[in-house]
């Protein structure tokens, strides 16, 4: 597996597949049995422990449950990984500062973890782990203890700081929410093998593998009684993907209009992966199968992925 500089890599895949063991194999938290583990052209696995410890200064890392010190302060816990690296009291203090800002935590600097909000945690968690300028960040599981409005915030911030300081990240999850939202490639995991791995958009548009669509229908819309919709239907019924700016065209009325077929949507979404956006739409055409050919044809030559139900 290659995670390329400046991205935001997922790892997903159901419980017990693996994901923790393969992160953290990046920062040999986990030492694998064979295989390299090159972060930056270093070699990890060949590095002596004194090596080893300087090399993982250059890889933060979040956690499901935070990790925080509960009896230090927040500024103590982000403080931690700056006195090991033997920074002076006075860098300490500016760079401490410096990461509240970062993470929306001003003001807080003085309480404690238990007077923190799940979020406010995370971002504790996100500051000690950039204290040291990381080139790298390994999120495990960081946004599972969290409701779903504070996972979105929390989400926005890691991408804030990878389109920021560049930083590459790589996270867990089993929820394709996660991957949808701030992803640019995701490697799907299952019974410890790399089963499918590429650009959201294309691992969310045609997935190969069934844990894959299992995970694909977990936030579609469409899923479910799908199959009985197009049945009650007497017109052949298509399942169109649009993505990009073609999303808000209007190639489905373009391609109808001249012909005698009618229409009707069933079904339809449009959403984001990152900052793309794309639809579907369950369609139903009605009208001569030449004709249906026809516009079939036609949006594909628009660059639409048609897919037919019926
Ligand atoms: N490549 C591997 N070779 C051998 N054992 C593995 C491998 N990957 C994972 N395991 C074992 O499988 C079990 C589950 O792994 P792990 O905790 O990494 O899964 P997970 O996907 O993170 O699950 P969860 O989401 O429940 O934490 C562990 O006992 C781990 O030691």
């Amino acid at each position: 597996m290659t995670v390329r500089k400046g991205e935001i890599f997922g790892i997903i895949g159901h419980s017990g597949a693996g994901k923790s063991t393969l992160l953290r194999c990046i920062n040999l938290l986990e030492r694998p049995s064979s295989g390299t583990v090159n972060v930056g052209g270093v070699d990890l696995t060949k590095l002596t422990d004194r090596q080893l410890q300087k090399e993982r200064r250059k890889i933060g890392m979040i956690f499901q449950h935070f990790n925080l010190l509960s009896m230090a302060t927040v500024r103590e816990n982000i403080a931690f990984p700056l006195k090991l690296a033997k920074l002076s009291g006075t860098e300490i203090k500016n760079r401490v500062d410096e990461l509240l800002k970062l993470v929306g935590l001003e003001g807080h600097g003085d309480k404690y973890p238990a007077q923190l909000s799940g979020g406010q945690k995370q971002r504790v968690g996100i500051a000690r782990a950039l204290a040291n300028n990381p080139d790298v960040l390994l999120c495990d599981e960081a946004t599972s203890a969290l409701d779903p409005q504070t996972t979105n915030a929390i989400l926005s911030l890691i991408l804030d700081i990878n389109q920021k300081l560049g930083i590459t990240v790589v996270l867990i999850t089993h929820e394709m929410q996660v991957i949808r939202s701030i992803c640019d490639r995701v490697a799907v995991i299952d019974d410890g093998q790399i089963v499918e791995l590429g650009d959201v958009i294309d691992v969310f548009l045609k997935p190969q593998h069934k844990v894959t669509q299992d995970f694909v229908d977990e936030v579609s819309d469409s899923a479910g009684d799908l199959g009985q919709l197009v049945k009650a239907r007497s017109g052949r019924v298509f399942r169109v993907h649009f993505v990009g700016e073609l999303t808000y065209e209007p190639i489905l009325y373009n391609a109808v209009k001249k012909t005698s077929v009618q229409f009707a949507i069933l079904q339809g979404t449009i959403s984001r992966m990152k900052q793309t956006p794309y639809g579907e739409l369950i369609v139903e055409l009605i009208g001569p199968d030449a004709e249906i050919g026809g516009i079939i044809d036609r949006l594909k030559q628009d660059g639409l992925n048609v897919e037919e139900l019926t």
